[in-house]
């Protein structure tokens, strides 16, 4: 094997002041855990010393650290306070949770660098907060206006209020090459929008980007230069990417035939660096507190499970019991999985149920055309909202546009919010119990909250003549949940299609795709079932706390992360990716979560 090349590791902000390093390990020693860590790898001392020199100023303060990063990612230094975040009235029912935390400085530096108009790939382990500074960079920057708002799967995309990076694109199933789609946007006149955007994009976002598959990277970035006549990065697009390459692998591919290629990692793109450059490592861990719990998910994160991790991971089998009724919701790999098991609970409740039906509409496509029916329940496929009612559901055709769909709720039933309400405290992702149905009348009468309606003189109800269901949140909030609108954007940022329901579903049992994104309080996870590498990791990572976790048949082989992320992540980076380096995808044999992700992906 050929040996490394020396490396000298420079430490701007680090435990022991600015300082060079002649070794990763003394490096990361002095970094890992001290969250605004400043440090650069290079070749040469001099190097190093030029680069300390420039770096070293009067802004280097010590602060707690909660993350270990690879040598080669330029960390963003500290700043001065962040500004405090007002919360708009006027988005009290916003699609995506609006920030009503300071952002972190870390934060506020990829804020800065967005604002500056240059390109950034942020990541970061599991509660970082990407999500939350991607939606305040997405607030900024839709003021401005240029803005196109993407994620590479179409759950991904409702999330933030976006569409599929596909469908922005204009590109299809993807199977076509670059030049094809360049020819087809300048020769076909259906293609005019499509080309249109391309042209009068500037800012891309894409969330999720570690589902991206890098040949399609290297696609549209050439589509990029070619339609814009720009021999630019990205045809200079300022691009703003955001995901985590530990949690979720690419989508594959097609051909012409339908077969599946095999992917490679978007960081593996020809493109990519110099697209984006280094990355940007978020490192403060918001989402759970406890330092030894963070180090455990780091440990699963990049691979380093020793057996005193196998030990601590162990210790998480026992069972955790609730004084209050509330169930931690367990995590199942497959779709199938889950709706067994929250089907088996609702049929042991013998209890008063109703029945809600959604009021599904069609809208537009991007090129201004009604969507049919058919396209329509597509698309809301990827509402969470609908998914975990599956068994539930029973669709009802009453009229070419208008969809009708069931969701029966019991009281006992075990449900979680799929909408954030009221910030901080009613949040998608919080759980509870049914206690009783109410009409909103009586609710107000006996002074109980209803979400999202102001007391006033004049408060805004649903419908009377209805009951709703009033749900005992841990911690022991007691509302009254009422329908809520969820709306899917066409690439042009209108309502393609929109579902109006009660945003409850049932949550004794919650898959890890859908999972993805939220914080769960209480959670149980049995790695026996066909949990991957990546989905292990999704799936643990929602806790905030060991205490509230549980985790039956810990396997270390089942939590790691993907080789080559891992070395990607520290700094080794083959030139090309080789033939065997097949990426491995879920293997269930039943249908995998992920799929359902692939499926909204391709079915644009
Ligand atoms: N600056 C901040 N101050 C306080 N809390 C924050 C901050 N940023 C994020 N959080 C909180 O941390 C938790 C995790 O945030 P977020 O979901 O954005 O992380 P993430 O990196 O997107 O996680 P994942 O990769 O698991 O989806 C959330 O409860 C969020 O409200």
């Amino acid at each position: 094997m050929p040996k490394a090349a020396r490396k000298f590791y420079a430490v701007a902000v680090g435990r022991d002041g600015p300082k060079i390093y002649t070794t990763w390990d003394e490096c990361k020693e002095k970094i890992t855990r001290y969250p605004s860590a400043l440090y650069k790898s290079f070749p040469s001392q001099k190097q190093a010393d030029e680069w300390l020199a420039s770096k070293v100023d009067s802004r280097a303060r010590s602060r707690p650290a909660s993350d270990l990063v690879p040598p080669d990612i330029t960390m963003l230094p500290p700043r001065d306070p962040p500004v405090s975040q007002e919360w708009d009235e006027e988005d009290s029912l916003p699609l995506s949770e609006p920030p009503s935390v300071s952002l972190s400085s870390e934060q506020q530096e990829v804020l800065d660098r967005v604002k500056q108009g240059r390109s950034v790939f942020f990541t970061g382990s599991a509660g970082t907060g990407k999500s939350v500074l991607l939606r305040e960079i997405i607030k900024t920057l839709q003021e401005r206006g240029g803005l196109a708002i993407t994620a590479s799967t179409g759950i991904a995309a409702v999330n933030i209020g976006g569409s599929t990076l596909h469908s922005w694109a204009g590109i299809g199933l993807g199977d076509e090459s670059w030049k094809q789609y360049a020819g087809k946007f300048f020769g076909q006149k259906k293609f005019r929008p499509v080309l249109d955007r391309w042209r009068n994009v500037r800012t891309l976002i894409i969330d999720e980007v570690s589902m991206i598959d890098g040949a399609l990277f290297d696609k549209l970035e050439n589509i990029a230069r070619e339609v814009r006549h720009n021999e630019k990065p990205f045809g200079g697009i300022q691009l703003v990417l955001s995901g985590d390459f530990c949690q979720l692998p690419p989508v594959p591919g097609r051909d012409k035939k339908g077969q599946q290629i095999t992917p490679v990692f978007a960081f593996d793109a020809k493109t990519w660096h110099a697209c984006v450059g280094s990355p940007v490592m978020l490192t403060r861990v918001f989402r759970q507190k406890d330092e030894a719990f963070v180090d455990m998910l780091n440990a699963m994160r990049f691979g380093q499970i020793d057996a005193k991790a196998v030990a601590a991971f162990s210790t998480l089998s026992r069972k955790v019991e609730y004084a209050d009724g509330i169930e931690p919701t367990e995590l199942f790999s497959t779709r199938q999985e889950v709706d067994n098991a929250n089907a088996s609970r609702l049929r042991q409740l013998n209890t008063e149920s109703h029945t809600y039906v959604a009021s599904d509409y069609a809208g537009v496509d991007s090129n201004g055309h009604p969507i049919t029916p058919m396209q329509m329940s597509r698309l809301l496929e990827r509402l969470v909202v609908q998914k975990q009612i599956h068994l539930k559901v029973r669709p009802i055709l009453i009229s070419p546009t208008v969809l009708r769909q069931a969701l029966v709720l019991q009281v006992g039933a075990q449900v979680m919010l799929v909408k954030n309400l009221v910030q901080g405290s009613l949040v998608n992702g919080s759980v509870g119990q049914v206690m009783r149905f109410s009409t909103a009348e009586d609710a107000l009468k006996e002074h109980t909250n209803i979400a999202g309606v102001d007391r006033g003189e004049r408060p805004r109800l649903p419908p009377s003549g209805f009951v709703w269901p009033i749900v005992r949140f841990i911690g022991g909030q007691e509302t009254m949940i009422i329908p809520q609108e969820f709306t899917i954007n066409n690439a042009n940022g209108e309502t393609e299609a929109r579902r109006d329901q009660v945003p409850l579903i049932l949550a004794w049992a919650l898959s890890v795709h859908k999972s993805q994104g939220q914080t769960l309080e209480r959670v149980k996870v049995d790695l026996r079932r066909t949990f991957e590498k990546g989905q292990a990791y999704v799936a643990l990572s929602r806790a905030t706390c060991l205490e509230q976790l549980q985790v039956l048949n810990f396997d270390a082989s089942k939590v790691q992360a993907h080789p080559r992320v891992l070395e990607w992540h520290f700094g080794r980076r083959p030139a090309t990716t080789s033939a065997n380096e097949v990426i491995e995808l879920f293997d269930s044999d039943e249908e995998a979560d992920s799929d359902v992700a692939m499926s909204a992906y391709y079915n644009i």
